[in-house]
């Protein structure tokens, strides 16, 4: 039976070792057939339920959807976003995502997106990587990621290159906004709302570097939108672009929704949060993995070699999405490793109404949920006995091909209508860089301490991913 657990007892568990929050609440999941309530205090005064139970997911993140949105919490604690997309709910959510989904499944898009992997494949990442392996550096790899996943995100949202990933790592405001946020965001999840707002109005602490971060990267969207959209009235601009500023100025955007500056400013801030971090996060657990596990990067690297043979040579940076669905054990590898560690570990929905999980848990209106992504791969009673495994075979069926996802126990990329939209520019994009990679380089793991999550909102390697690098 599920237990109410006093918040005090719950902090004092975790704030010493908060890096491990998403283990410790894996492990109280486990303990509690997957979902338990932690009873408002007389401070918050509002339930919290933890979840990772794929019917309940699957029940609210789909079938009673309207039931569930983000809430005003969540548009409180992610307003350094502005107004777009996913700090918003119901109709304003509804007639953006309309937009969005237009975006993301333009075939003009899919073609854009394939010029921007080669673009920072082969002007970022390959040009960083062999000076690094001249000099013998040793440098922190998701650092590398980071900044290449803000560069594609910055072209895609604006058709310029950010050039965050030189040589020589130079200091990136912009990227150390994202950072600053993206920590003050997982505080705000943590702390009830009174204790960061007084912080706030005080402008002490996280809260002070929020609002830095705030100003930074409300400053770098709009003098790249600018920019933009004075290029996109040029004679010179490239017809073949299909970037988000300009989208958002083609006339059925405008006929569908109103798109103001704020708007189009904040859904740039948005993409470069949303695409940047996510994307280098997965790479990043992805490399430690398949470091730690050479059996695995010995087969993905079977499995490029034998495509480049076949393809005599052509085609090497894997830009294309055909091309790249032809390696399924990189995409096994991939997906296995957003099960282990996925880039985003938990969501949060408030109910509006009372309502009865398929648990038979109680849900009354104000409820706050925590859809726990982190937990959800580390059942046993969900993925087997070797669930902590790293088994990117668990993805293929006996006849090798890929075994078809079930949507309510991998939530990497969310579920329902509020899915990721950039699911698969990340994907491929992830898968790309991956197989330009493992074939020109080989990397060492610099550091002996053990690898752990940071305590943030997206799931980074705490102390990042510190190699030296050599080609092959
Ligand atoms: C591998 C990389 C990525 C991962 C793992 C990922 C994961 C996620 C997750 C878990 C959500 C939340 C879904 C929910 O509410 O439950 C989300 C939402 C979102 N993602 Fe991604 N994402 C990735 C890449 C991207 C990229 C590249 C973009 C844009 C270029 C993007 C744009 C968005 C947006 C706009 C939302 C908000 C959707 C909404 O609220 O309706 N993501 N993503």
């Amino acid at each position: 039976h599920p237990r109410d657990w006093p918040i005090v007892g719950i902090l004092s568990v975790w704030f010493p070792s908060l890096g491990h929050i998403y283990e410790k609440l894996a492990e109280s999941l486990a303990r509690n057939d997957r979902t338990f309530i932690l009873k408002g205090s007389w401070f918050s005064k509002q339930d919290v339920i933890f979840t990772c139970d794929p019917p309940n997911l699957h029940h609210i993140m789909s079938t009673n959807f309207s039931n569930y949105p983000k809430g005003p919490l969540m548009s409180s604690i992610f307003d350094v976003y502005g107004e777009m997309l996913f700090t918003t709910d119901h109709d304003e959510w509804r007639r953006q995502r309309r937009v969005t989904n237009a975006y993301f499944y333009d075939k003009r898009l899919s073609q854009f997106s394939q010029k921007v992997n080669k673009e920072i494949i082969e002007e970022g990442l390959f040009t960083f990587l062999d000076h690094a392996a001249k000099e013998g550096l040793v440098f922190d790899l998701q650092d590398v990621f980071q900044r290449s996943m803000l560069d594609a995100s910055c072209i895609l949202t604006t058709g310029q290159n950010h050039h965050s990933l030189q040589v020589g790592l130079p200091h990136d405001a912009a990227l150390e906004a994202i950072n600053m946020a993206n920590d003050q965001i997982f505080m705000r999840h943590i702390l009830p709302q009174k204790i960061w707002k007084f912080q706030r109005w005080l402008g002490i602490w996280g809260e002070k570097k929020m609002k830095i971060a705030w100003r930074i990267l409300d400053d770098v969207s709009k003098e790249y939108m600018n920019r933009r959209k004075s290029e996109i009235s040029s004679p010179i601009e490239d017809k073949e672009d299909m970037d988000a500023v300009k989208f958002s100025q083609e006339d059925r955007v405008w006929k569908s929704i109103e798109v103001t500056e704020n708007l189009v400013r904040d859904t740039v801030k948005g993409i470069l949060f949303a695409g940047t971090d996510t994307t280098a996060t997965v790479l990043s657990w992805f490399f430690w993995l398949i470091l730690e596990n050479p059996r695995v990067e010995q087969k993905i690297r079977e499995e490029i070699e034998q495509y480049l043979k076949q393809n005599s040579g052509e085609n090497n940076l894997f830009t294309n999405p055909e091309e790249l669905n032809k390696l399924i054990y990189l995409h096994a590898a991939i997906y296995e490793t957003m099960r282990l560690y996925p880039a985003v570990p938990f969501q949060s929905r408030t109910s509006t109404q009372p309502d009865v999980l398929p648990s038979g848990h109680q849900v009354s209106p104000n409820t706050r949920i925590v859809l726990a992504y982190y937990a959800i791969g580390r059942m046993k009673s969900i993925w087997g006995e070797d669930c902590l495994e790293f088994k990117p075979e668990r993805w293929l069926s006996d006849k090798g091909g890929l075994i078809p996802v079930q949507s309510n126990k991998f939530l990497a990329f969310g579920s329902g209508p509020r899915i990721c939209p950039g699911k698969e520019v990340g994907l491929n994009r992830a898968k790309a860089v991956a197989a330009a990679i493992i074939p020109k380089y080989s990397f060492k793991i610099m550091r002996n301490k053990p690898v752990m999550p940071a305590a943030c909102a997206t799931l980074y390697l705490k102390d990042g991913l510190i190699v030296r690098v050599n080609k092959i």
